[in-house]
C-alpha cells in the first residue's frame, strides 16, 4: 500500500515542482504538470508534463553514469499513487549553493552579458559573436540561487571560488562542463541541440560532488531542434515555442509587457505542447513514453 502524499512533510516549492521529506535522509521530488512561460505559471496544465520530464531525468541520470542523488526507481513503493511516474526518491544531501550553468551557445542572459562586457560571467569570448552563435567551447557561467520568482544572477568563477573555496569551485566547473559536453554530444546524435543547462550538486560524506535536482530537462535546459538551427536569430524553444507563439499572437489578447496574468491556453495549444514534450523524450531516450509508469 503506497503512502498518501499528505503523510510527507512539504519542504519546498518551485514554479512547477515540490519537495517533500520522506524521512531525515530521504526526499521526494514531485514534478507537476504546470508549465511556465514569461515568468508566469500558465493555465491549464499540460497533461503528463511532470511524468515526461521525470522520465527524462531518469534517462539522463542513467545515461550520464555519474554519482547522483537517486535513492529509488520510478515505481519506488515510497511514492504516493497519485505521484508515480512524476516523482524521484532522492538522498537528502548538503547542497552546493551555486547554480552550475553550462553554455554551448550564446543566448539569453549570456548574450546580454556578452554585449555589455565582451564576456559572460567574466569568461572572455571572441569578438563578433551574435544571437545563438555556437561558442568555441562550452563555458561555465554560474549563478546565484534566487528566491522563487526572482531571476538567478550571473556571477564570476572568482566569486564562486570566494564563496565555496578554489578547490570546490574548480570541481564544480570541471564536473559541470564534463557532464554538459557528454549530454550535448548524445543529444546532438539524436537531433537535439542542448544549448545550455543548469545543474545542481550536493556533496557526499567524502565531499565529492553528487548530481542532484532534475537533470537536462527542457525546464532546466534550452532544447533546440538541430534541423531548424539558424545562428543570428532567437531559436524556437523545442518545447515551449507553441505556447510562446500563441501567448504573443493577437489571438490571445495578452500583452506580455503588461504583467497581467496570461489567458488560459486553448486545448489545441495544450495538446500540441504535450506532444512536443513526448517527442523530446522519445528522441533523446529512444524509448517509448507509453512504457513509462504512472496513473493512466
Ligand atoms: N537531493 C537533494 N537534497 C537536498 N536538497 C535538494 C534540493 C533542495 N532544493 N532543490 C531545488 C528545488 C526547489 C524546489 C522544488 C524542487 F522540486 C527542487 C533541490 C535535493 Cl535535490
Amino acid at each position: 500500500m503506497r503512502p498518501a502524499l499528505e503523510s510527507y512533510t512539504h519542504i519546498a516549492s518551485g514554479k512547477v515542482r515540490e519537495i517533500y521529506a520522506i524521512d531525515d535522509d530521504t526526499l521526494l521530488m514531485v514534478a507537476s504538470d504546470r508549465i511556465s512561460a514569461y515568468d508566469h505559471v500558465l493555465s491549464p496544465v499540460i497533461g503528463d508534463k511532470g511524468r515526461i520530464l521525470t522520465a527524462m531525468s531518469f534517462f539522463w541520470f542513467d545515461a550520464l553514469g555519474v554519482p547522483n542523488h537517486l535513492a529509488g526507481g520510478p515505481e519506488d513503493e515510497r511514492i504516493p499513487a497519485e505521484a508515480v511516474g512524476r516523482s524521484m526518491v532522492v538522498r537528502k544531501l548538503p547542497m552546493v549553493p551555486v547554480e552550475c550553468v553550462a553554455r554551448g551557445y550564446l543566448t539569453g542572459s549570456g548574450l546580454i552579458d556578452y554585449k555589455a562586457t565582451g564576456a559572460v560571467c567574466g569568461v572572455a569570448l571572441p569578438e563578433g559573436l551574435g544571437e545563438s552563435d555556437k561558442l568555441p567551447e562550452p563555458i561555465f557561467t554560474p549563478a546565484t540561487k534566487a528566491e522563487q520568482g526572482d531571476h538567478d544572477e550571473n556571477i564570476s568563477y572568482d566569486a564562486v571560488a570566494a564563496q565555496v573555496g578554489e578547490e570546490l569551485a574548480s570541481a564544480l566547473r570541471d564536473t559541470t562542463l564534463d557532464i554538459f559536453s557528454r549530454g550535448a554530444q548524445l543529444a546532438a546524435e539524436r537531433g537535439i541541440i542542448l544549448a545550455d543547462t543548469k545543474f545542481e550538486f550536493g556533496r557526499d560524506a567524502d565531499g565529492g560532488l553528487v548530481l542532484a535536482d532534475e537533470v537536462l530537462t527542457p525546464d532546466s535546459s534550452r532544447y533546440w531542434e538541430t534541423a531548424t538551427y539558424t545562428p543570428g536569430q532567437v531559436q524556437p524553444s523545442f518545447d515551449k515555442q507553441i505556447v510562446r507563439n500563441w501567448l504573443t499572437s493577437p489571438e490571445s489578447g495578452w500583452d506580455k509587457a503588461s504583467d497581467t496574468t496570461p489567458p488560459p491556453l486553448p486545448a489545441e495549444v495544450v495538446d500540441r505542447t504535450r506532444a512536443r514534450y513526448i517527442e523530446a523524450y522519445e528522441w533523446i531516450s529512444q524509448k517509448s513514453f507509453d512504457d513509462w509508469p504512472g496513473p493512466a
